[in-house]
C-alpha cells in the first residue's frame, strides 16, 4: 500500500497531546527547564500569525530605532526561537544561554506548555494572534516552503488538518484560548495581527507603554517605515533568505508571502468556508475572543 501523505510520523510525535517537531520533542528537557530572567520579554503566536513582524518590531524598540544595527544579524538570531533545535544549525536554548540580558525570547508554546521560570520571575509576555482563516492559508504554504513539513496535500486536505489540530503546535482554537484566558495578567499583552494592519501607529505606541517606554514621533516613523510589508519582504535580516534554501525554499513561495487580511478568500471554497466556520462556533462557544476576518 502507498504510504498516505498524511503519515506524519516521520517528522512529528506529540508534546501534551500536540503535535511537535520531533527533532524539537528530542531536547525537550532543556526547554522546560530554560531559565528565565526577570527582564526577558517572551513574544508567543501560533505559527504564522506575524511572529517576524512583531519581533522586529521589538527589536528596533530596544535598540532604539538602530535599523543598520537590527540589519546586522537575521531576526532569528535577534529573537532566538526557544524550542527550535535542528541539531545543525539552530539551537534557541543554547543562543538565548548566551545571550546577553535584556533578551526577546520566541516561542509558540500555548500558554499552559510555557515553561514555568518565565511565570516564576514574573517575565513580560506579548501575545499577537490573527484570525484562524489567513493563518490556515499562511500555514499551508509554510508546510510546502520548509522541508521538515510533509506534503500537506491539497489546501482542503490542509484545512482538515488545521481544523483537527494535526498541525504543530496543535489547535489553533486552543491555542489562542490558553492565552485569551491570561488578558487580564497585568504582564501579558495581548495583540492582533488585524489591529497592526490596520493602525501600527497605535498598536506599536501600546507596545511601547506596555514596555514602560516612550517612542519620540520620530522613533515611531523609523519602526513603521523600517516593518512595512514591503521593508521586511526586501530585508534579508528579516525575510529569512539567510536561512539555506534546503531548510527553506521560497523558490516555491516568498516566506513573507501577501501580509494581508482576508487572503483566505482566494482560497477557501464556499462550501469549505461554510463547513469551516460552523466548526469554528464550535471550538469556540462561550469564548468572548472575536477576531477580524476582513478589513
Ligand atoms: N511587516 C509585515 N506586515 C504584514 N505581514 C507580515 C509582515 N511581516 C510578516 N508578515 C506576515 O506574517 C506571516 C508570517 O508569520 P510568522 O512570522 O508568524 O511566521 C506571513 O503571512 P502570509 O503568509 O499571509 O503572507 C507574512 O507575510
Ligand atoms: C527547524 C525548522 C523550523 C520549523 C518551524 C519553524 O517555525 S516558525 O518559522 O517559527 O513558524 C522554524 C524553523
Amino acid at each position: 500500500m502507498e504510504p498516505s501523505k498524511f503519515d506524519y510520523s516521520e517528522n512529528f510525535g506529540r508534546i501534551n497531546g500536540i503535535l511537535m517537531y520531533k527533532l524539537f520533542l528530542k531536547y525537550w528537557n532543556n526547554v522546560e527547564k530554560f531559565e528565565a530572567r526577570p527582564d526577558d520579554l517572551v513574544v508567543v503566536t501560533y505559527p504564522k500569525s506575524g511572529t517576524t513582524w512583531v519581533s522586529e518590531i521589538l527589536d528596533l524598540i530596544y535598540k532604539e530605532g538602530d535599523v543598520e544595527k537590527c540589519r546586522k544579524d537575521a531576526i532569528f538570531n535577534r529573537v532566538p526561537f526557544l524550542e527550535c533545535n535542528n541539531e545543525i544549525n539552530m539551537n534557541g536554548v543554547k543562543q538565548l544561554e548566551d545571550m546577553n540580558s535584556p533578551r526577546i525570547v520566541k516561542t509558540h508554546l500555548p500558554a499552559d506548555l510555557l515553561p514555568a521560570s518565565f511565570w516564576d520571575n514574573n517575565c513580560k509576555i506579548i501575545y499577537l494572534m490573527r484570525n484562524a482563516k489567513d493563518v490556515a492559508v499562511s500555514y499551508y504554504y509554510f508546510f510546502k516552503i520548509v522541508t521538515i513539513h510533509p506534503d500537506p496535500g491539497s489546501f482542503p486536505e490542509f484545512v482538515e488538518k488545521f481544523m483537527e489540530g494535526e498541525v504543530p503546535y496543535g489547535s489553533w482554537y486552543n491555542h489562542t484560548q490558553t492565552w485569551w484566558e491570561k488578558r487580564k495578567n497585568p504582564r501579558v499583552l495581548i495583540l492582533f495581527y488585524e489591529d497592526l494592519k490596520m493602525d501600527i501607529r497605535k498598536e506599536v505606541i501600546k507596545i511601547a507603554q506596555f514596555l514602560g517606554k516612550k517612542l519620540s514621533e520620530d522613533l515611531l516613523d523609523t519602526i513603521i517605515k523600517h516593518t512595512s510589508f514591503q521593508e521586511m519582504k526586501n530585508n534579508p535580516s528579516t525575510n529569512y533568505t539567510l536561512v539555506p534554501s534546503e531548510i527553506m525554499n521560497q523558490e516555491i513561495v516568498p516566506f513573507l508571502r501577501k501580509g494581508d487580511i482576508g487572503d483566505w478568500k482566494n482560497h477557501f471554497t464556499v462550501a469549505l468556508n461554510e463547513k469551516f466556520d460552523v466548526h469554528y462556533e464550535q471550538q469556540m462557544k462561550g469564548s468572548t475572543l472575536k477576531l477580524r476576518t476582513e478589513i
